[in-house]
C-alpha cells in the first residue's frame, strides 16, 4: 500500500470511531445492531466491499437493511459477484475489520489482509460497489458512511441505487456481472414478462375457471410495498392490493410483516374479520421473505398460515410435474437421455409434515444449517435446486448447464416434435428460471410464481394449504450467559456441547407422540432458539417449555 492510500484511509477512518465496548459479528445475515452504533461498522464494510471488488474484479453489492428487525435497528451485508451472499471465507475478516480498535489498527489489518489475498492497491484496477438501502430512517446517513468507506480505497467507485429491496440489489449485482441489463425497470420488466409467459401457458381448462384474481398483500410498512405498487402496474390477470405500505403512518415491522405473521400466527395490523377467505400474503421489511395466509373466522384474529415450507412444496410439485412432462419416455422422436437432478433443501426448522410430504413425492430432501447462505450453496449443486426456510426465505436455482439444455430442448421440440405439451413444459420451466430470482430469495418474484402456479392448478389458497397439515410447533428464545457455549452437529439437530444437554432434550422429546425438538444459538440475536414439534399444540408448547428450562439450567446466567 502506498503512502497516499494509507493517508486517505487513516484520515477517513478517524472520522468513524468505534463505539466503546461494542463487539459485532458478521452473523447469519451480515452485521445488525441498533442503528446509532453502526456508522463505523458500515464505513468499514464499505472498505471491505471495495477490497472484494478489487479482488474479484467484479461488481459487488452493499445492502443497508435490518430486514424484519425493529425500525431502530439497521444492518449491512455484502453481495458477492454471483449476487449471492459474501463468501464465508471472508466473514472472519469482516469481523476483524469491524472490531479494529482504532484507525491505525484498521489500516494495519487491511494491509495484512490485502497482502495475504493478493489485492492490488493504487488504482491499477478499478472497483465498483452498488449500494442499496431499505426505508429505515437511519439508512441515508449509513449510506453516506458506506460511500466514504468505499471512496477511501483508491480506484473504487460507489454507485448509489437508492431505496431497494434486498433481492433487487442482489439481482442487479448478478446481472451487471453477467453483462445483462440490470436496472430497476429491467427488473420489473423481466418479472412481469416471465409472469405473463406463465399465465399464457396455463392449461385452457384451468384458465376457464372463475378464479379469484385478487391478492391482498401486507407490505410490512417497508420497501416491499412501494416496489410492489410499481410492479403491479405491469401485470395482467392479477389484481394486487397493498396494505401496510408505510405511507399511512404505520411503523416498519411493528405488528406487521412476514416474520410477525409466521411467528405469531395472527393477522397483521390492518387485516381483520372482514378479510375472511381472502388470499393474503405478507412480506418482511426488506422483501426477501414471503408467507401467505387467510383469515379463519370473523370472531378472532387467528390465521391459517401458509409458510415457506408450503411455498416450497407448491414449487416442488409444479417443477416435478413439468419435468415429468418434459422427460417422459413415450416420445420416440425426442432424445431423453438426460437425467435432471432436482434437489429440495430445508433446515431443521422445516415442519416435519412438509418433509414427509416432499419425500412422499419422491423428492431428494437435504438439510443444511440455518441461514440462506447455507441453503443456497447446497441448492446450487443441482440442475434445479429449490430451497426455502420455514420463515419464507427461498428461491429456485437453475444451473447454467440445465438452462442451456432446456433452451436446446425447446428448440429441438419446436422443430421435430408434435408434442405440444412437452414444448409447453420446456417454455414453463424457462419462464420460471427467468421469473424467480437466481441471486437470492425474493418475495416479489416468489409471489408472482405462487400466483401463476395456483392459477395453473386451479387452486384456492385453502386448497393449497390442504397439501398437508402442519404439525403443531412452538419456537422460544432463551437468554443465556454465553450462547457460543452451545455446539451442535447434524445440521444443528444435535447438541454436542455442553455435555448432557442433548440427553435431557431426548428424554423430554420421548414423552410426546411425534415429538421433535432441537436448540441452537441464533446468528442474528443474542439468544438460544428452542424449537419443538408434537402431535398437539399443547404438547408442542409444553415440550418447548421444558427444553427451554433445561437450556436455562445448563447455560443460564445462574450456571456460569
Ligand atoms: C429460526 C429462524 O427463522 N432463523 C432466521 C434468523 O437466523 P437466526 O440465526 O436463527 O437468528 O435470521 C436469518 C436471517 O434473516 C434467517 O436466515 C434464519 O432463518
Ligand atoms: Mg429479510
Amino acid at each position: 500500500m502506498d503512502e497516499e492510500q494509507r493517508a486517505i484511509l487513516l484520515e477517513s477512518a478517524t472520522r468513524f470511531p468505534t463505539p466503546e465496548g461494542v463487539k459485532l459479528s458478521y452473523g447469519t445475515s451480515g452485521f445488525r445492531a441498533d442503528a446509532s452504533i453502526l456508522s463505523s461498522t458500515v464505513f468499514r464494510v464499505g472498505i471491505l466491499a471495495a477490497l472484494r471488488s478489487l479482488k474479484t474484479q467484479s461488481v459487488i453489492g452493499l445492502m443497508i437493511t435490518a430486514s424484519h428487525n425493529e425500525v431502530s435497528d439497521n444492518g449491512i451485508k455484502i453481495a458477492d459477484p454471483s449476487g449471492g451472499m459474501l463468501t464465508q471465507e471472508w466473514e472472519p475478516f469482516a469481523d476483524t475489520l469491524a472490531n479494529a480498535i482504532d484507525a491505525q489498527d484498521l489500516v494495519r489489518l487491511i494491509v495484512e489482509f490485502a497482502k495475504k489475498e493478493n489485492i492490488p492497491f493504487g488504482g491499477v484496477h478499478s472497483a465498483q460497489v452498488l449500494l442499496g438501502r431499505d426505508t429505515r430512517p437511519s439508512g441515508e446517513s449509513l449510506m453516506e458512511a458506506a460511500r466514504q468507506g468505499i471512496n477511501s480505497i483508491v480506484g473504487a467507485v460507489a454507485i448509489d441505487m437508492g431505496v431497494l429491496t434486498t433481492p433487487q440489489l442482489h439481482w442487479m449485482v448478478r446481472g451487471r456481472n453477467k453483462g445483462m441489463k440490470a436496472s430497476e425497470p429491467d427488473y420489473y420488466e423481466q418479472l412481469s414478462n416471465s409472469f405473463g409467459c406463465l399465465m399464457d401457458l396455463i392449461p385452457k381448462e384451468m384458465a376457464a375457471l372463475a378464479m379469484d384474481e385478487k391478492l391482498t398483500v401486507d407490505g410490512a410498512n417497508g420497501v416491499g410495498g412501494e416496489k410492489l405498487e410499481e410492479l403491479k402496474k405491469l401485470l395482467n390477470g392479477l389484481v394486487i392490493q397493498v396494505r401496510n405500505d408505510g405511507k399511512e403512518g404505520g411503523v416498519l415491522n411493528e405488528g406487521v410483516g412476514a416474520d410477525y405473521v409466521q411467528k405469531e400466527k395472527v393477522v397483521p395490523c390492518s387485516f381483520g374479520p372482514n378479510d375472511v377467505g381472502l388470499r393474503c400474503a405478507s412480506l418482511d421489511g426488506d422483501a426477501d421473505r414471503l408467507v401467505y395466509f387467510h383469515v379463519l373466522s370473523k370472531s378472532n384474529n387467528k390465521i391459517d398460515l401458509v409458510d415457506g415450507d408450503k411455498i416450497l412444496s407448491l414449487f416442488a410439485l409444479y417443477i416435478k410435474e413439468q419435468l415429468g412432462i418434459l422427460t417422459k419416455k413415450e416420445d420416440e422422436e425426442v432424445n431423453n437421455d438426460y437425467r435432471v437432478r432436482l434437489g429440495v433443501v430445508q433446515t431443521a426448522y422445516a415442519n416435519g409434515a412438509s418433509t414427509d410430504y416432499l419425500k412422499h413425492l419422491g423428492l431428494e430432501v437435504i438439510f443444511t444449517h440455518t441461514g440462506v447462505k447455507y441453503l443456497h450453496e447446497k441448492a446450487a449443486e443441482y440442475d434445479i435446486g429449490i430451497y426455502f426456510e420455514a420463515n419464507g426465505h427461498g428461491t429456485i436455482l437453475f444451473s447454467e448447464h440445465f438452462v442451456c439444455w432446456l433452451e436446446a430442448k425447446k428448440n429441438e421440440l419446436a422443430s421435430i416434435s408434435t408434442d405440444l405439451e412437452m414444448q409447453k413444459a420446456a417454455l414453463r420451466l424457462l419462464a420460471v428460471s427467468n421469473l424467480i430470482n437466481q441471486a437470492v430469495g425474493d418475495a416479489l418474484s416468489g409471489l408472482l410464481l405462487v400466483e401463476a402456479i395456483l392459477r395453473h392448478m386451479g387452486w384456492s389458497i385453502q386448497k393449497w394449504s390442504e397439501l398437508y397439515q402442519d404439525l403443531p410447533s412452538r419456537q422460544l428464545k432463551v437468554k443465556v450467559a454465553d450462547r457460543t457455549a452451545v455446539i451442535t452437529a447434524n445440521a444443528e439437530t444435535v447438541v454436542v456441547k455442553p455435555p448432557g444437554l442433548q440427553e435431557a432434550i431426548n428424554a423430554e422429546t420421548a414423552k410426546y407422540p411425534q415429538g421433535r425438538s432441537f436448540i441452537r444459538p441464533s446468528g442474528t440475536e443474542d439468544v438460544i432458539r428452542v424449537y419443538a414439534e408434537a402431535s398437539t399444540q399443547e404438547s408442542a408448547d409444553s415440550l418447548a417449555k421444558s427444553v427451554a428450562q433445561h437450556v436455562d439450567h445448563f447455560l443460564g446466567f445462574g450456571s456460569s
